[in-house]
């Protein structure tokens, strides 16, 4: 048997983290303490060895980098009992009550044009830091809503208050106090915990703290959240409760004094909600404030909670401590019998027939304007067992708060705009893109099938058109043959870089949501950096196409006309990619895929047009044509090859030894390409792909930033009243 300690921070005793032989099961700290209970009659911890299935059924050497040991000898476990630690690495945070009054939230009617549909329905409360609450009510009630609101993540259409430590919220500087993990816990692919970890210390640490610093900072978080033995295990292997921990890792690094988490134990099996339900109680009685929504907890489960907050049809039906539910509802008459859930009970008896109940609670509760709490007799027990933990970190930190919060929530900073611009991110916009640019090649090296894909669809693209069109490109019989191997290159380009972001954006906005959402960088750095992260993949592998295609269909060898024919298809490529990256942030991948294609039709149909009669294009689709992008790239990559001075092409195998176009400047005026530069067009596609790109830009910023797009909403609202 080998037992391995997890490095551990100085300061920590943590001796969980346990890795035994298979069949041979030891813990480190030498107490097995399975289905322990505490005093208070809450299980906290129990003991039960953690073994994850994805790691028995991965056995992948992909997913694990450097602990080399068999899968089913690795067995981890939840720490049994961290001590109850701040964690020690940044700055003491404040503790953050939340505070609402009257908040109602109400959308369009859908299918109607008049008329709101109210979804919360003035309903108040109050979370506490120290506490872990939880949102229950059956689905559709209203959960996420109002978790969203309280996040700041929607903002348009709520009315009522909303109050951290008893003053208005001001959600830019809420924003930097909280962290909100998402149902979906999308984790970054084809990074190990430790780069994830690394990486999310970069950008929210910044300068704050030393690299040795955010060393430590990490070794705790991943400490304790029990994540060290599988730190060099890929993202993309994790199991479900270990992604879960993975995403409370990410924003556990600089120590946001709240969380908000929507359903945090869906799709988890009954022992890792068990463990997500403790570590989220540790967390918060660390004198952190941790909200999250629930759907359906066991008993056991219920009674980790310290608060339920229980909404149903918009309404609060009831506010206060977990055990305190059973007594609230024999007071209006239901009475949860012996051995039942409460939880259960509660949502059936709000349910069909039982419906009246919700009016009955609310009203009893004043729509969560008071707060049932633990008689004084159960929370005398409670703080006796958690004498050295709960409450005494929660004063500490309360202390700590009524120095730092009026400073913090000063009117006085608030009003200063260089202030908020400082303190907007911890990194500078510079530092946030070179770090994710690193994350992003790191990204794409460590994806072998993409690359692979992307090596083999250039080559075989170029292979099949370079085949098609073999030997014409100097042949002065056939060449509308060649004029159509170029306008084959300008859809191969078109169509391979439109469909990338079409195909991926959606899947990276979500992420992108998450991470833009938690601060961790400003929108314009992440811009620039998949901007750039494509470059070479784009340049790379397009030259090796047009290198390919080139020489197959016998174009002129001379290195400068390669030249200009690459950068044309390229740019081509560019501008192709800032053209999905518009339809990518707006449409899904489904609808995406439609639009696109019914996007780019008719651009190509003006691209070609006037084949054959260049001279006689009317003025007016002239106009159009220099519309579509798609023309500019066609003739910048037709001229790459009969512009330039190019001499005349041979006639060989002609009877007569005499063919229309062997001048090629005959042809490019056929065409309608006559007095043309191809740096002139590559200009144009220059051009173009600035303007796509800013589209695209504002488009997902529009996507994600509720506040701009109420912004746009509003000014369109205002310009329509002036009418
Ligand atoms: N932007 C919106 N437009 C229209 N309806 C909305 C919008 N947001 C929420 N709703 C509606 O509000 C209700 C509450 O939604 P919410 O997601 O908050 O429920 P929930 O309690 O979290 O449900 P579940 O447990 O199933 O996730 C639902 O009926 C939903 O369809």
């Amino acid at each position: 048997m080998s037992t391995t300690k997890a490095p551990t921070h100085p300061a920590s005793k943590v001796t969980d983290i346990v890795v035994i032989d298979a069949g041979n099961e030891s813990s480190a700290s030498g107490d097995n303490t399975k289905g322990q209970t505490s005093r208070d009659g809450l299980q906290f911890q129990e003991e039960i060895p953690y073994v994850d299935e994805d790691w028995d059924a991965g056995g992948e050497d992909v997913c694990e980098t450097a602990d080399r040991r068999p899968r089913e000898q690795l067995v981890t476990r939840i720490p049994a009992k961290v001590e109850l630690k701040t964690l020690t690495h940044m700055a003491k945070r404040p503790a953050v009550d939340i505070e609402f009054q009257d908040l109602t939230y109400s959308v369009r009617n859908p299918g109607r044009r008049t008329g709101r549909r109210a979804i919360l329905k003035a309903v108040s409360g109050k979370f506490r830091a120290g506490e872990l609450t939880a949102i229950l009510g059956p689905s559709g009630a209203g959960k996420s809503t109002l978790m969203n609101i309280l996040a700041g993540y929607v903002s348009a259409g709520v009315s009522g208050t909303i109050k951290t430590n008893g003053h208005p919220r001001q959600l830019k500087l809420f924003s930097k106090l909280s962290s909100y993990i998402m149902q979906d816990d999308l984790i970054q692919p084809f990074l190990t915990v430790q780069e994830g970890m690394e990486i999310a210390a970069n950008l929210k640490l910044g300068d704050e703290l030393t690299s040795s610093e955010k060393h430590l900072a990490i070794e705790e978080v991943l400490t304790t959240l029990g994540l060290v033995s599988c730190r060099n295990t890929r993202t993309e292997c994790l199991s479900g409760g270990q992604r879960k921990r993975l995403s409370v890792a990410l924003e556990l690094v600089n120590n946001p004094p709240v969380i908000f988490l929507d359903e945090p134990t869906t799709g988890l099996d009954i022992v890792a909600i068990k463990q997500c339900i403790s570590l989220l109680k540790l967390l918060a009685q660390q004198g952190r404030t941790i909200i999250c929504t629930i759907h359906q907890p066991t008993a056991s489960h219920f009674q980790l909670f310290d608060q339920v907050y229980i909404l149903a049809k918009g309404h609060c039906i009831y506010q206060g401590a977990s055990q305190q539910l059973v007594p609230f509802m024999s007071s209006v008459g239901l009475h949860c019998p012996k051995y039942y859930n409460p939880a259960d009970y509660v949502l059936e008896m709000i349910q069909g027939e039982y419906v009246e109940n919700v009016k009955i609670m609310s009203a009893e509760i004043q729509n969560g304007k008071l707060s049932k709490k633990l008689d004084p007799v159960v929370i005398a027990e409670r703080s006796v067992a958690n004498s050295d933990g709960l409450k005494a970190v929660t004063k500490i930190c309360r202390k700590e708060t009524a120095a730092i919060m009026p400073a913090v929530f000063s009117h006085a900073l608030m009003d200063s705009k260089d202030v908020n611009k400082e303190h907007e991110f911890p990194t500078s916009c510079f530092q946030q893109f070179s770090i994710l640019l690193r994350r992003l090649f790191l990204q794409q090296r460590r994806n072998c099938v993409s690359l692979g894909i992307q090596l083999f669809h250039h080559l075989f693209s170029a292979v099949l058109i370079g085949g098609i069109f073999l030997q014409i490109g100097n042949d002065a019989r056939r060449p509308f043959a060649n004029v159509k191997f170029c306008l084959s290159v300008l859809v191969f380009f078109l169509y391979t870089h439109i469909m990338t972001p079409v195909l991926l954006f959606p899947t990276a906005i979500k992420l992108l949501k998450r991470e833009y959402f938690n601060r961790w960088y400003g929108l314009k750095a992440y811009y620039m950096a998949i901007t750039v992260a494509s470059m070479p993949s784009m340049l790379l592998f397009g030259t090796l196409f047009c290198l390919v295609s080139y020489i197959l269909s016998s174009q002129p060898l001379e290195p400068s006309r390669f030249i200009w024919f690459c950068a044309a298809s390229v740019a081509v490529g560019f501008v192709s990619e800032g053209h999905g990256m518009i339809v990518g942030s707006i449409f899904s991948v489904m609808n995406g895929s439609i639009v696109a294609p019914a996007s780019f039709s008719p651009l190509l149909a003006l691209a070609a047009y006037g084949m054959g009669h260049g001279e006689a294009i009317e003025g007016s689709m002239s106009f159009l044509m220099g519309l579509s992008y798609l023309r500019y790239g066609l003739v910048a990559i037709t001229d790459s090859l009969y512009g330039h001075n190019r001499p005349h092409l041979s006639c060989l195998g002609s009877d007569f030894e005499y063919c229309h176009y062997k001048d090629p400047n005959l042809l490019l005026r056929d065409l309608g390409m006559a007095d043309t530069t191809t740096l002139g067009q590559i200009l144009a596609l220059f051009a173009f792909a600035v303007l796509y790109r800013f589209v695209a830009y504002l488009a997902l910023r529009y996507r994600l930033t509720s506040e701009f797009s109420n912004q746009v909403l509003n000014y369109i609202a205002k310009i329509l009243r002036h009418k």
